[in-house]
């Protein structure tokens, strides 16, 4: 079994290893506040245990020397549940920075009176758990039911402070109505528990920063700039989700081309034509259901793929988009522009017809409708 001089001092290596990860991250990307809230938590917690493993037999420690304990510990969890809401794009409201300040100052204020009041150590420690109890359970709400961004990785933070709480909770319950002790025993189990839970805590946050900077990255990778719809690259990754087969439906593609768009560049200017690019693309997402995809296919060149639409619906959406910019001028340095747009329109026709040969005959459609004159259908 391993004695308490052992784990202290792991515990306290693991901490400054963390604390020299989180260091070099925060220093590469010094705009990211969050970074240095973990670090501060992580600085805190190894502060606390180089205390605590100064004299890691000694269960006895001076009122100043628990305080201090205390102190860093609870600041930990704080510093913890702040980079979180920092990470999640959070402010803090005045309720919770009170709340949080009660949180870190009540067991230091515990070890101060609690024995000039005469009652006993094990009364300290309870009041330290219950509010450590207290930081854990908020950093899981913050996480699970505030929860703003889809992370598998943050699931794995939430159940190590769900674990810290029940942890502590237990802890608080046994020492204040059983006749447990404070013993060698008991601290040799809280300093493992400990161990384990804060490697799951420290890899959670490292991984979340990682997963969200892999999300943002394929996003970008994926996404038009100017219009935020789809490019090239996006739908072809977002096609792989769709079932083309699913049975009694068809998948339509919708080919749209602004007409004369050169001119409107030439009147309006560069600008101007990415204005009415970006205006175009949000009235085609207001037309748009959910599951429906829109891709910038090229300079002012738009495609639609449609799930589970006929023709015939699909005809009918294009006709709604055209007419919807036919009639509605688009406002481009308080100038009214009359844009028209020119649509050919394919189905995927199961079992053997592709995405891509769908495209084709869409863009042949369109061809047909531009040649027809413009500001029309052909299918
Ligand atoms: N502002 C702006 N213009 C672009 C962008 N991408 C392409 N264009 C312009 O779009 C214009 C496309 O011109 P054309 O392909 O000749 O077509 P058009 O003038 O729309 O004529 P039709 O398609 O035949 O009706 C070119 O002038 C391109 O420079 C962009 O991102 N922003």
């Amino acid at each position: 079994m391993l004695d308490l001089a052992t784990l202290s001092f792991s515990s306290t290596v693991s901490r400054a290893a963390y604390f020299a990860v989180f260091l070099i991250l925060a220093l590469r990307q010094r705009e990211k506040s969050y970074l240095w809230h973990w670090l501060g938590a992580i600085l805190a917690s190894l502060l606390g245990a180089i205390m605590l493993a100064k004299e890691p037999t000694n269960l006895t420690l001076p009122v100043l020397e628990s305080m201090q304990i205390f102190t860093f510990y609870m600041a930990s969890l704080v510093l913890s549940w702040s980079g979180l809401r920092r990470f999640y794009g959070l402010g803090f409201h005045a309720y919770a920075i009170v709340s949080v300040v009660i949180l870190t100052v009540t067991p230091a204020l515990a070890c101060l009176l609690v024995p000039w009041l005469g009652a006993s150590k094990t009364i300290v420690a309870s009041v330290y758990f219950l509010c450590a109890t207290a930081a854990s359970v908020m950093i899981v709400v913050e996480i699970m039911v505030a929860r703003r961004e889809y992370l598998w990785s943050q699931i794995v933070v939430a159940i190590a402070f769900g674990i810290y709480a029940m942890g502590f909770a237990l802890s608080a319950a046994m020492l204040l109505f059983t006749d447990l002790q404070i013993s060698t025993e008991t601290a040799r189990a809280t300093i493992i528990f400990d161990q384990i839970n804060s490697v799951l805590v420290y890899v959670g946050y490292v991984a979340m920063s990682g997963e969200r900077a892999n999300l943002q990255l394929r996003h970008q990778a994926e996404t038009d700039a100017l219009t935020g719809l789809f490019n090239r690259r996006g739908i072809q990754h977002a096609l792989l989700k769709l079932d083309f087969e699913r049975s009694g439906s068809t998948t339509c593609v919708i080919l749209g081309d602004l007409d004369h768009f050169k001119r409107i560049n030439d009147t309006l200017g560069h600008e101007g034509g990415d204005d009415v690019l970006k205006t175009f693309a949000k009235r085609l997402k207001n037309l748009m259901r959910s599951d429906d995809m829109a891709v910038r296919w090229g300079g002012e060149e738009f495609l639609v793929v449609l799930p589970h639409t006929s023709i015939d619906e699909a005809t009918a959406f294009a006709e709604r988009l055209r007419t919807r910019i036919e009639t509605e001028p688009f406002m481009i340095f308080t100038k009214a522009v009359n844009v028209t747009i020119s649509i050919g329109i394919a189905e995927i026709a199961q079992p053997r017809d592709t995405f891509e040969k769908a495209v084709e005959r869409a863009d042949r459609a369109l061809y047909s409708a531009k040649r027809e004159g413009r500001n029309r259908i052909c299918r």
